[in-house]
């Protein structure tokens, strides 16, 4: 006798998504189950297409599947959740009047395919770079898994925003509002999410924190394709994003799938930056981590390669970002960059 769909689904409730630690049926994310005498197929709606256990998912199914005695062959098929299926789980996007940022023009992610290509480095310096051109600029430092912003902008560990009548007033340095992750955990001990407190903490962060009128709100992004990139997208809906690469072939890879995610996401990629893409010696650019890796994506993915930033020693030794250094070659490409975001910005 073949086995029924309802059998089915229930040894599938033994399995969990990894990252939001719920079993895939009461999450929604089993679409479809045929059985077709022994053979099984079973889809699967994952909430991002780039998302980073999507074998291992996969994997999990087939495993759980197999285990039931009338089954022989099991097929996975892959898919993605509606916007309207992602919005069960994480909740409905939120109204931008309920939030802090009702007074923002444009809010633009910052996000990278992994980590510690300088993609907080970009979010200071670009930041800095729009405030010196006239705009009105904040920063969210929204990684909460390495929330860099802070030091990068020279705030002593101590510093705590304001709270004024329950709301979060966020610091200023270098004329940026900031307000970090790193504002709320005890010094030194940075706090450990667990997948679904992530979205709730940012929508709750994002409805305390009075940012007042701004031109710009930058959203340094967690890296990756996780849950918490997509729940920072899905809270403070950015106009677009700026991907951060290295020249690497491994970073481009990421990048790849990051762009991905924010296809399925209808948040458009205004650009790449390439981050680390030469060291000047001598006057003359030395390739240190691979040639061409930016130029080759801005093609693949058909938007523009915004900028090239040199590795550059002072990007690391001053306490203050560099684009205050008007004389550096960093500071000259954080400058263009900003002209680049702004005539993107405004052409939309
Ligand atoms: N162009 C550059 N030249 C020299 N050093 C750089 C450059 N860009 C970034 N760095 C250094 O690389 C390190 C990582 O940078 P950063 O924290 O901005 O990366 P990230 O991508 O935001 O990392 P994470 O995802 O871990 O937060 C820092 O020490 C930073 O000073």
């Amino acid at each position: 006798m073949a086995v029924t769909k309802e059998k089915v689904l229930e040894i599938l409730r033994t399995v969990k998504d990894p990252e939001l630690n719920r079993d895939l049926v009461s999450l929604g994310m089993i679409r479809e189950v045929k059985v077709e005498g022994e053979l099984v197929k079973v889809e699967v709606a994952l909430t991002t297409g780039g998302c980073p256990l999507k074998k291992q998912i996969a994997d999990e199914v087939k495993r759980a599947v197999s285990t039931l005695p009338e089954v022989s062959e099991v097929e996975v098929e892959l898919s993605v959740m509606t916007p309207e299926e992602r919005a069960r789980i994480f909740g409905a996007k939120p109204k931008k009047e309920h939030l802090g940022i009702r007074d923002v023009r444009f809010v633009l992610a910052v996000a990278s395919g992994k980590g510690g290509v300088g993609k907080s480095t970009v979010s200071v310096n670009l930041a800095v770079a729009l405030n010196l051109k006239g705009f009105k600029t904040g920063i969210m430092d929204a990684d909460l898994y390495g929330p860099n912003v802070p030091l990068l902008m020279g705030f002593d560990e101590a510093e705590r925003p304001e709270v004024v009548a329950g709301k979060i007033q966020p610091l200023v340095r270098h004329g940026v509002k900031v307000m970090s992750f790193a504002f709320l955990a005890p010094p030194g001990q940075p706090f450990v999410w667990r997948g679904p407190l992530v979205g709730k903490a940012l929508r709750e962060l994002a409805e305390v924190v009075e940012w007042g009128p701004l031109d710009f709100l930058l959203v340094d992004l967690p890296p990756g394709t996780g849950d918490a990139p997509l729940s920072v997208c899905q809270t403070y809906q950015p106009k677009g994003v700026i991907m951060v690469t290295t020249p690497q072939e491994l970073s481009v890879a990421d990048v790849r799938r990051c762009a991905k995610m924010f296809e399925d996401l209808k948040v458009p990629v205004l650009g790449l930056v390439e981050n680390m893409a030469y060291l000047r010696l001598e006057g003359r650019e030395v390739s240190v981590f691979g040639e061409g890796g930016g130029e080759r994506l801005s093609r693949e993915l058909r938007v523009p390669l915004l900028i090239r930033i040199p590795l550059a020693p002072e990007v690391n030794r001053l306490k203050e970002p560099v684009v205050l250094h008007s004389e550096t070659e960093a500071a000259k490409a954080f400058l263009e960059l900003a002209d680049k975001v702004i005539e993107s910005v405004f052409k939309k």
